[in-house]
């Protein structure tokens, strides 16, 4: 990822950014925690930090919050430093709110008084109308004389959530918040937490494991590998545009095949896949990413691609392909869809389909000079 400048630290509004890390790096000996990492998320955002166990999620938390010194780089929230060569702010002293997986409760004090505990800075009265606002926020007011022991699951994340919130922070981090739910659960608080950060224009960095949550909570997702960010997009251009290898195949299914692009037609194995724009004048061998939504099946006993699995998923029913040259494809059929294992298959990709082209790791959008043809062509042929 670039470096953001410091305009980008900043909302057009002259806003600054809620938080930002820039050029952050925490080693612990030889294991790299963050590697010169490049964050800023703008106020109002809600942020998903997504990737593989030990790339740097939480030590990103940590850092932010200010459990953990940086070894190099700036720390601004709110636009102010919190973390550099020379400064270092406390917790207490940041403004950045923190909800964790096991919600870290006082299991000795009430709900009110878990919800009061950051407020110490105010007098009782106004200590106790913030209490009262923050528990009708997340719809606790009626629970507020109990012990977290006497609580739901659920009901214990909402504290937690209401207790970050109690001190208007300028950001609120959230530690997989959902991940200790069953996931009937799971997935109404994680409505409901989404809703009351929305609701209350909290700025919010949640960490999760769950490639689904993550792209449909965050505004924006962040997919970390090896203490480095490998894309910070949109969920939809995460999961329809990833900029690597890694990034398609962490973020849903993904399977690769060689492909070759020729005056702008793409083609692999299983033929012509889509017309590529732009790549008119171009000759290059690629790999073409392949979805198992993208993958449409027909039964043809003259196919030389053959189903060699069948999962059932409920709704859909993934079916495995081996395609004659031993490659596998998947392809989601809707659950009505049971093409048995060792059916001839005709695969091709269904219409509409703009699939991500890879050289070596990286995805291209547009054609390398390297592989322009000697002698230009006219535009590409529409695809029947
Ligand atoms: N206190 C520590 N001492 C030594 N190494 C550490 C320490 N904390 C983190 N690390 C290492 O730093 C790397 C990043 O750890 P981190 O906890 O940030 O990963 P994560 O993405 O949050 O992983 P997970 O998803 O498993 O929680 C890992 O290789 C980890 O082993």
């Amino acid at each position: 990822m670039t470096r953001p400048t410091t305009e980008a630290r900043l909302l057009a509004d002259g806003v600054p950014a809620a938080l930002s890390l820039e050029g952050v790096t925490r080693h612990y000996g030889r294991s790299v925690g963050v590697d010169a990492l490049d964050l800023t998320v703008t106020a109002g955002e809600l942020v998903t930090l997504i990737g593989p166990s030990g790339c740097g999620k939480s030590t990103t938390l940590r850092l932010a919050v200010g459990l953990e010194r940086p070894d190099a780089g700036i720390i601004r929230v709110a636009g102010k430093v919190m973390a550099d060569g020379r400064r270092f702010v406390e917790p207490e002293q940041r403004r950045v709110g923190l909800v964790f997986q096991d919600h870290a409760l006082f299991p000795h004090l009430t709900v009110a008084r878990n919800v009061e505990f950051g407020l110490d800075r105010l007098g009782r009265s106004e200590r106790r109308t913030r209490v009262g606002e923050v528990l009708d926020l997340v719809r606790l007011s009626h629970l507020a004389h109990r012990y977290p022991h006497e609580l739901s699951g659920g009901e214990q994340q909402r504290v937690a959530l209401a207790r970050a919130l109690a001190p208007r922070p300028a950001v609120v981090l959230l530690d997989e918040p959902f991940s200790s739910l069953d996931e009937s659960l799971r997935a109404q608080v994680r409505r409901d937490t989404v809703a009351t950060l929305r609701e209350t224009g909290t700025t919010g960095v949640l960490v999760t494991h769950d490639q689904t949550e993550a792209l449909s909570v965050g505004s924006r997702v962040v997919v970390m590998r090896d203490g480095v960010i490998e894309q910070a997009d949109t969920p939809e251009k995460v999961f329809e545009q990833p900029a690597t290898r890694f990034v398609a195949s962490f973020m849903g299914d993904a399977d690769f095949l060689p492909a070759h692009v020729h005056r702008a037609l793409l083609t692999c194995e299983i033929g012509i896949v889509s017309t590529v724009p732009g790549w008119a004048n171009s000759d290059l061998d690629v790999e073409v990413v392949l979805r198992p939504h993208e993958v449409a099946l027909r039964p043809d006993p003259n196919a030389s691609a053959q189903v060699s699995a069948i999962e059932y998923h409920g709704a859909f029913v993934l079916h495995h392909v081996r395609l004659a040259s031993g490659r596998t494809l998947r392809s989601w059929q809707p659950h009505t869809v049971r093409h048995p294992v060792g059916t001839a298959v005709a695969v091709s990709v269904t219409a509409g389909t703009t699939p991500t082209l890879l050289l070596g790791d990286k995805a291209i959008t547009s054609p390398p000079p390297s592989s322009s043809l000697a002698r230009p062509s006219s535009e590409p042929l529409p695809l029947r």
